[in-house]
């Protein structure tokens, strides 16, 4: 991962964006229901399964959407119909088209200019240089790659210096190196005392990037907080192996012995086992087969889909 040695000083003037009981709705359909969520200065993820209303949250955070329930404060005044949130928040959606025949440095001051700076050619300057795409400026960005896409929109969305900054899915399509440069850059603009939030559907993208997590599954906040503590819920759920071994009936009748092991189901196919904590289990199964002597050939987490694991969440 890249580690900022030397963190910019926090800046001066910090914002908060507070959501309370924030609901929208499209007809019949409840994209976010209910969420209350306070977010301050650094690196926050937002993570959720596809559909579970993330985007719908950061339009409303951003003032592009009314949210049909609740309050968007952005420093105490309503994100949505304000201009001034305009000016100290800056959003890089998850699909925006960039004309492919203007160089990065043309794209980036139009931004400059629509927020009326003072001097946006140095803004624009500024803003490209942040995201280190100096030397690609005046080539067209038809034939930037993707990363350098993205690179190119968070400039634009960074130009006016906001001190919120929402990012839409900005990992999607990037190589490892354009994520790690991505990664880097986000922690930098956190350390200097921005708020960023930041969606995915990853885990372990999230995990990377931030302490800081909240979930969203089907429109609700599933969970809240560090990073860890979550992993912990997550790992800790109920969890079922298949499992094929040299001799399945003996390993069954070891298994039922071991605390963490709270069913087996003994079949033609072979073993499923049912454990209700993952790290417990999977150190005591070596120790039992060695004991029996019995090699175990196959061992599969069944029902280990993001889906599953935030359904848990939600549960819990
Ligand atoms: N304009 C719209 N009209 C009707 N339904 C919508 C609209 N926008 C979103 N939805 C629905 O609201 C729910 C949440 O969508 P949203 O795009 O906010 O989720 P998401 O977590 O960002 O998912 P993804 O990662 O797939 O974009 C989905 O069921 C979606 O179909």
């Amino acid at each position: 991962m890249t580690t900022i040695s030397n963190p910019a000083p926090p800046a001066v003037n910090t914002s908060t964006l507070d959501l309370v009981g924030v609901s929208r709705w499209y007809g019949n359909v409840v994209a976010v229901n209910d969420v209350s969520m306070s977010l301050g200065p650094g690196v926050t993820g937002l993570l959720g399964p596809n559909g579970a209303g993330k985007t719908t949250l950061l339009h409303m955070m951003a003032g592009f959407l009314a949210p049909s329930r609740g309050t968007v404060t952005l420093d105490g005044g309503p994100t949505w119909r304000n201009p001034e949130v305009y000016r100290r928040l800056g959003l890089v959606s998850e699909r925006e088209a960039v004309h492919s025949f203007l160089t990065a440095y043309e794209f980036v001051l139009a931004t400059a200019k629509l927020h009326k700076l003072p001097d946006p050619q140095a803004a624009a300057r500024r803003a490209i240089a942040l995201v280190e795409l100096e030397g690609a400026q005046d080539r067209r960005i038809g034939t930037y790659s993707k990363g350098m896409r993205q690179r190119a929109r968070v400039a634009a969305a960074l130009v006016h210096d906001p001190q919120v900054l929402l990012l839409d899915e900005p990992f999607n399509g990037m190589d490892p190196r354009q994520r790690l440069h991505m990664m880097g850059l986000l922690h930098s603009l956190g350390d200097a005392g921005r708020t960023i939030l930041f969606s995915s559907h990853i885990l372990e993208e999230v995990e990377q990037v931030s302490g800081t997590v909240q979930v969203m599954v089907a429109g609700r906040l599933a969970a809240s907080g560090d990073f860890r503590t979550i992993r912990r819920l997550m790992t800790n759920r109920p969890h079922v192996f298949a499992i094929r071994s040299t001799d399945d009936r003996a390993l069954a009748v070891a298994l039922m012995a071991e605390p963490s092991v709270t069913g087996v189901e003994l079949s033609r196919d072979g073993l499923t086992v049912r454990a209700g904590d993952y790290g417990a289990f999977t150190r005591v199964l070596p120790k039992v087969a060695l004991a029996r002597g019995v090699r175990v050939r196959q061992l599969i987490p069944e029902d280990e889909s993001l889906e599953s694991v935030f359904s848990y969440l939600v549960e819990a």
